[in-house]
């Protein structure tokens, strides 16, 4: 009898119990969840290195036999005069922009609707509506002064203008050396879709063509192909590659490959980022993070805006936005290939106020080439 009642009570006991736990979980207090991934560092196949805890190099493991072959490391070429090797790709920019303006200025006389047809092509070309007029009215000005000239005369004369109005001296240099002991770092930073992960890849290759050490970080953990696409791209030119969960913390990783980079001594860390456009508020906070956190191991000494160049006014207003968020230090214009409005260039530059430092011209993992003012109207104008 004793044990019956014993028996009873204990499942009262049980009852009692699992609703309060029942009704806890309902009224929406607190559960615990499992601590967040922390970000993984990406092997470059081939190193022989490994990586133990914490991102420290260890002794590589003595390779067994299924082991697959290990991809040979490329050595891409440098970057220098790859604008002068690329040129043909700004062909539909030649043909349109170039050859229409050297057309129309080789007419024996120039009347207005020539002129108001020379401002056209300009604004067409997406040079924007206040530079087109500059440049008109200094063609206009040289042409008055100094009379009829031959085709060569008009070529030399629209090169000066275009390449001024681009600005010859603006420093277009990529800070990527290293500096007091830490590694330059370069964020890059864009609307996704623009050719933000494909230029951060490409741009590495660029350094380690260059004879550079690079470390890749990852933080575009919105789409997790985009950490797959970095890795691959790393692992191509013996790149190690810092990558978080998907939808993990994007400052996180930026940390983690700042401080591997730091701990391997390279040269450069490039952080690829997410920077979803949803407000500028969500954009200002995600980046500037990220900023942040990575100025608590070393400075930033490049933001990248990648830009789209086949968007026109669509992409100036979201580089307007991305200049908002964050002190943008140089662009990358990508698709130039894809695009007869190479006149952008002047627009961009323009409404930010930085200079065009890298163009994109193909799928191809070489074309990315530094922007170079008079290689870029040289092609242009055939
Ligand atoms: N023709 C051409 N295509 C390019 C160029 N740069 C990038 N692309 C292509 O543009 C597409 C988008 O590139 P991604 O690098 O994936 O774009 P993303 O901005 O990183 O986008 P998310 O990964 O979604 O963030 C790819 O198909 C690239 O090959 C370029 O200079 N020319």
């Amino acid at each position: 009898m004793e044990y019956l009642i014993l028996g009873i009570a204990l499942l009262v006991i049980i009852a009692v119990g699992g609703t309060v736990a029942l009704l806890r979980s309902r009224s929406g207090a607190p559960t615990i969840e499992a601590p967040p991934e922390a970000p993984q560092i990406t092997e470059p196949k081939g190193t022989g290195a490994d990586l133990g805890e914490g991102g420290v190099a260890t002794a590589p493991a003595p390779p067994s036999a299924q082991a697959p072959p290990a991809p040979e490391i490329e050595v891409p070429p440098p970057s220098a005069g790859r604008l002068q090797r690329l040129r043909a790709r700004l062909a539909r920019s030649q043909s349109t922009l170039g050859q229409g303006l050297l057309a129309l200025l080789s007419r024996d006389s120039l009347t207005d609707d020539d002129w108001d047809e020379i401002e056209d092509i300009l604004i067409t070309a997406d040079v924007g509506v206040t530079p087109s007029r500059m440049i008109v009215d200094e063609l206009r000005t040289r042409v008055r002064v100094d009379g009829k000239r031959g085709p060569d005369e008009v070529k030399a004369m629209l090169r000066e203008q275009l390449i001024a109005q681009i600005g010859p001296d603006l420093p277009r240099g990529l800070k990527v050396d290293k500096h007091g002991g830490n590694p330059a770092v370069v964020m890059v930073v864009g609307v996704n879709g623009t050719g933000k992960t494909t230029t951060t890849g490409k741009l590495a290759r660029v350094l380690v063509g260059d004879g550079k050490s690079v470390v890749l970080g990852a933080a575009d953990t919105f789409r997790a192909a985009a950490a797959d696409q970095l890795v691959t791209w790393g692992e191509r030119v013996g790149a190690r590659t810092v990558r978080g969960p998907e939808a993990g913390d994007p400052a996180s990783v930026a940390f983690e490959a700042v401080k591997e980079g730091i701990a391997e001594g390279v040269d450069t860390v490039i952080i690829d980022t997410a920077g979803r456009l949803h407000t500028k508020v969500g954009l200002m906070d995600e980046l500037g993070k990220v900023k942040r956190v990575i100025e608590k191991q070393a400075a930033v000494d490049e933001v990248l805006l990648v830009l789209d160049a086949t968007t026109g006014q669509n992409g100036l207003t979201q580089a307007r936005v991305f200049a908002e968020a964050v002190n943008i230090t140089g662009i990358a214009l990508t698709k130039m290939d894809g695009t007869a409005k190479g006149g952008i260039v002047i627009a961009v530059q323009r409404e930010l106020g930085v200079p065009v430092k890298l163009v994109g011209l193909g799928e191809g993992p070489d074309d990315l080439a530094p922007f170079e003012p008079g290689a870029f109207v040289d092609a242009i104008l055939g």
